[in-house]
């Protein structure tokens, strides 16, 4: 027969459960982890205290097992925010426990009413629900989407279902004898109570989950000095994109950006500014490309644009500006060291692999070299020998 007593026990566990699995999290230095695990240590207490009611001393099952989930409840919220980096109103938070266990205290000691005491909690909690389901934003992020919009319909139902269990207790619709009286209704809105914890620790740990499977896919898919998409990125939007333009018969470029005579760059000014250069280089060419380009830094100092839905002459015109834009002197370099590239540019030809475009781009680029760097070259100007012997894709 379910009875408070052996909610409270199961809610218990759940906090122990949660307790284990956000220690699991610890290592990976989610922000809020700390504050979320400290509230499931300290409800474990709290509701053993709750559970002692008939053994201990009154003012602990009451007085300090009141108090103390008042902390775990601020601590879920401080978690929250933390994760989330936004400031945390401490002083709101100590106001509104201090006054919900001013109230449990009178209506404890001054004028014994169950009721109040529980309408006194509920308020706190439902606040707190509500100020939780507002600081946790709706996202489009597709790895943070679920995680997020979890938390939030739990937030708002928890805060809901407070709100009633407060409102239920202070136009005295019921008058329990005790905290764990099993009458259905106590029951019903002791459960809400009792899932405040492991509900909203459960969308705490989906969250931090979902943050660190974010940040290593991010950390797996973009370069770590210049922030550019990585070479297995590049291959993934690549593949995309060539089944799109043969399914629509679309048009699409490839040019491949090689930094002249980087070598003399790190030689001349040091590793150091040969790295700012790098980024530098990302950063003109973002500046320079459109929404729908994607650029990768495939290693060392060599880049790729891939141009979706573009003609040759428009390809020709967005590596020339390219090669403008980059033919100007670096800033990290003190005095202004000049630095250029070449290109190599390619068109998707009909049936072609992504391979054999890479092979192009490549030769073309060879050959921007060997004519003196500092140019753009066309794979489909080249001799078709040429293209097999200098690619190396
Ligand atoms: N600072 C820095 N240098 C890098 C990085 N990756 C590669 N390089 C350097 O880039 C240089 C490339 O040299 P090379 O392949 O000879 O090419 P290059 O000097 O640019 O000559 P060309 O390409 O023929 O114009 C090497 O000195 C590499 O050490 C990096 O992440 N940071």
């Amino acid at each position: 027969m379910l009875s408070t007593l052996s909610l409270l026990l199961v809610t218990t566990a759940l906090s122990v459960v949660m307790l284990l699995v956000l220690s699991s999290l610890s290592g990976s230095k989610v922000a809020g982890i700390r504050e979320w695990g400290q509230a499931n240590g300290l409800a474990i207490v709290a509701l053993l205290f709750f559970a002692s009611r008939g053994v201990l001393p009154e003012v602990l099952s009451i007085e300090l097992a009141n108090g103390l989930y008042l902390v775990t409840v601020a601590l879920m919220y401080v978690g929250f925010r933390r994760h989330l980096g936004l400031p945390i109103p401490s002083r709101l938070l100590w106001v509104g426990g201090i006054a919900s266990l001013a109230g449990v205290v009178f209506f404890h000691i001054g004028h014994e009413s169950l009721s109040m005491r529980i309408t006194s909690v509920s308020v706190y909690h439902a606040g707190v629900c509500y100020a939780i389901f507002a600081s946790v934003p709706s996202t489009r992020e597709r790895r943070l989407r679920y995680s997020f919009s979890f938390t939030r319909i739990a937030a708002l139902s928890l805060g809901v279902g407070h709100t009633f269990r407060g409102l239920f207790y202070l136009v005295d619709a019921y008058e329990p004898v005790s905290l764990l009286d099993p009458a259905a209704i106590n029951l019903a809105f002791f459960a809400i109570g009792t899932l405040f914890m492991p509900g909203l620790t459960l969308g705490a740990v989906m969250m931090a989950n979902a943050r660190v499977l974010s940040e290593t896919a991010y950390a797996a898919e973009h370069d770590h000095l210049t922030g550019a998409p990585t070479r297995r990125a590049f291959f993934e939007v690549a593949g995309r994109e060539l089944a799109r333009a043969r399914r629509q018969a679309g048009s699409v470029g490839l040019l491949l950006v090689d930094a002249d005579h980087f070598k003399r760059i790190n030689d001349t000014y040091g590793h150091g500014v040969g790295d700012q250069v790098l980024r530098d280089l990302v950063q003109r060419i973002m500046g320079v490309i459109r929404k729908n380009d994607f650029c990768a830094r495939l290693g060392g100092e060599e880049f790729a644009v891939l141009l979706p839905d573009t003609s040759m002459e428009a390809a020709l015109v967005a590596a020339e500006r390219l090669r403008t834009a980059l033919d100007r002197p670096a800033p990290a370099t003190g005095a202004g060291a000049p630095y250029t590239v070449s290109i190599g540019l390619a068109m998707l030809e009909a049936g072609e692999e992504f391979d054999s475009l890479m092979q192009r781009a490549d030769a073309a680029l060879y050959a921007a070299k060997e004519a003196g760097r500092n140019r753009v070259m066309c794979a489909q100007a080249l001799p078709r020998h040429s293209v097999k012997a200098a690619g190396r894709a």
